[in-house]
């Protein structure tokens, strides 16, 4: 089944008809909220809120792995995970798909493979992006009226503070074009599970010192409000024309 992550912004799917709910414990905890199961546009799909429902959990707070795990437990065959950005050379207000990412985070759980009793596998991540998801992702986004990108570079970073701008000139400087605090582990831990993961990103402001004014959260939510109805609907196109599984 085609799964939705959804971060600040997007806890819930309106349009969403509830199926059921998997509250899923795993060996690493509970994820941050039931991954709800339901029908969008006519299709199975499920969703989970990255950061719970409400939003309580900072980025650095996420159990990445309980998220993921239940996730796969309860059906998920492939991920979209949608999330709120700065724009380091992206536009506010665009949608992204980024074709890399570079992790700057530190001190999270980052991998499944922690049991020194069972086998060790060093994950392929030359391209962390299931290029056959993006895809589709790109084909929605393209019936869809909304400005987009394809490609470019997620900066992950440690979070909850926002960058600084010498930060955002040093992450520029590394070929980063978003940049955001969820991308990292949970881009890793669905390629060590198997499972292709895709990103959408919304841009919600312009990224530390890209422009002459501090960054507050009054304009990230203007943002976030029409920019996440777009969201919603390109989900809705994908889940209608994704193969069922
Ligand atoms: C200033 S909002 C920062 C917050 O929004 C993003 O969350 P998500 O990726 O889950 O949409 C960013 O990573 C931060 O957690
Ligand atoms: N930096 C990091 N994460 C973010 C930003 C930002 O400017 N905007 C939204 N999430």
């Amino acid at each position: 089944m085609l799964a939705f992550i959804g971060g600040t912004g997007l806890t819930r799917i309106d349009g969403l008809t509830l199926r059921k709910h998997h509250a899923i414990g795993t060996r690493f905890g509970d994820a941050s909220a039931p991954v709800v199961e339901g029908e969008l546009n006519g299709a199975p799909v499920l969703f989970l809120a990255r950061h719970g429902d409400p939003h309580v959990r900072l980025p650095h707070q996420v159990n990445y792995r309980a998220n993921m795990l239940a996730l796969k437990e309860a059906g998920a065959s492939e991920i979209v995970a949608v999330n709120a950005v700065g724009g380091i050379t992206a536009d506010t207000g665009a949608l992204v798909v980024p074709e890399q990412i570079i992790d700057y985070t530190w001190g999270r759980e980052a991998t499944f493979f922690d049991d020194p009793d069972e086998p060790l596998v060093h994950v392929d991540f030359s391209w962390p992006f299931d290029a056959a998801l993006r895809g589709r992702l790109k084909a929605a986004l393209a019936a869809s009226d909304a400005p987009w990108v394809d490609g470019g570079c997620y900066a992950a970073t440690q979070g909850p503070r926002l960058e600084t701008a010498a930060e955002i000139r040093r992450l520029e400087q590394d070929g980063n074009t978003i940049v955001g605090m969820t991308g990292m582990p949970e881009a890793v831990l669905a390629r060590e599970l198997g499972l292709p993961y895709a990103m959408l990103s919304l841009v919600v402001n312009p990224a530390a010192g890209k422009a002459d004014r501090e960054i507050t959260m009054a304009e990230i939510e203007a943002v976030l409000h029409g920019g996440m109805d777009r969201v919603r609907k390109v989900l809705a196109t994908l889940a209608a024309s994704s193969p069922t599984q």
